[in-house]
């Protein structure tokens, strides 16, 4: 089993998350001329091509020698992707290990949509990555099919380390819905979160400019707070917290408007989310 530096790196579908896993492989140094990218659309593919990867708008021309083959496409395309690529490796007499990022899509599907024409199936990897891996802040999380051997678990551990902080392997498939509703759609919820502060310190007065500023900044000192203060998030919460301040006006306003319960609902309507497109994309 190659290093991951020396591995093959075939990715199907070049968008958002793939870029973003993309950029990350290629700041630790992976070579870029391993990485070869399948995307349809020329803007995304252009991007690419100038990142220093090699493109290609044939999937099974990306995925012919590749040690290993990262679906990146939508729940919705996976599906007609694994089928033309499995149908493509049946004179592989290696097949490469499949790491699927697609929201909900279930091992048994990925393998069996896979399968090549005389019947053998890829070792494959699910993993929930977020966009963070762009600036090798990501968290992962991961569950492999019971074939897939150490080494191999080993390889795809390495490329999920060299864009992600936290790489969390879960013992049941299911958690990984859970991981996509906590930390794969997880960004967007700072990012919402950034965006109502922005508009509510400029309702009353800052300019959209410093409140960027100061928003962002707040967001990313409080994440650095949470990575490495050994205090619990409640503490670090408490320590903000002036008795009857204007911290406790402002989390007082929250809960009272449900917000604990907001983000319970939130979560658990990602997670069931990503169980509804496994289970009805399978079909
Ligand atoms: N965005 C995120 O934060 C995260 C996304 N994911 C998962 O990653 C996957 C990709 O999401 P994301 O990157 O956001 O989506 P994007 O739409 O940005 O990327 C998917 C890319 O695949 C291309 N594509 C479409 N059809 C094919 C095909 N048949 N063969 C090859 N490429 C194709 C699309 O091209 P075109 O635009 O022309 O259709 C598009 O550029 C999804 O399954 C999602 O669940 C996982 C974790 C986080
Ligand atoms: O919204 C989505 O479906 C994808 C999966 C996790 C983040 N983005």
């Amino acid at each position: 089993m190659p290093s991951l530096q020396e591995s093959k790196l075939a990715f199907i579908g070049g968008g958002n998350m793939a870029s973003a896993i993309i950029g990350g492989l290629v700041s630790t140094g992976v070579d870029k001329q391993n990485i070869y990218v399948s995307e349809p659309w020329d803007v995304n593919r252009e991007k690419l091509a100038a990142v220093g990867v090699r493109t290609t708008t044939v999937n099974t021309e990306a995925g012919a020698d590749a040690d290993i083959v990262i679906i990146a496409v939508k729940p919705q395309v996976t599906k007609s992707v694994c089928e033309e690529l499995g149908a493509s490796w049946s004179q592989r007499q290696t097949l490469p290990v499949v790491v699927s990022i697609a929201a909900g899509i279930t091992l048994n599907s990925l393998q069996e949509w896979s399968r090549t024409s005389d019947g053998r199936t890829a070792h494959v990897v699910r993993v929930m990555p977020n966009t963070p891996a762009l600036v090798g802040e990501g968290a992962s999380g991961a569950f492999a099919s019971a074939d897939v051997t150490a080494a191999e678990k080993e390889l795809v551990n390495s490329l999920l380390s060299s864009v992600s902080k936290a790489t969390e392997w879960v013992d049941k498939e299911e958690l990984l819905d859970v991981v996509t509703g906590l930390s794969g759609s997880g960004p967007a919820y700072f990012f919402a979160m950034v965006e109502h502060l922005i508009s509510s310190a400029t309702a009353l007065g800052l300019s959209q400019e410093q409140a960027t500023r100061l928003a962002t900044q707040t967001c990313l000192g409080a994440g650095k707070m949470l990575v490495d203060s050994s205090d619990e998030p409640g503490q670090l919460r408490k320590n903000v917290t002036s008795p009857n301040g204007t911290t406790y006006a402002a989390l007082q306003t929250f809960e009272a408007l449900g917000f604990k319960e907001t983000v319970d609902k939130a979560v658990k309507a990602a997670t069931s989310r990503a169980a509804e497109l496994g289970n009805t994309l399978a079909k």
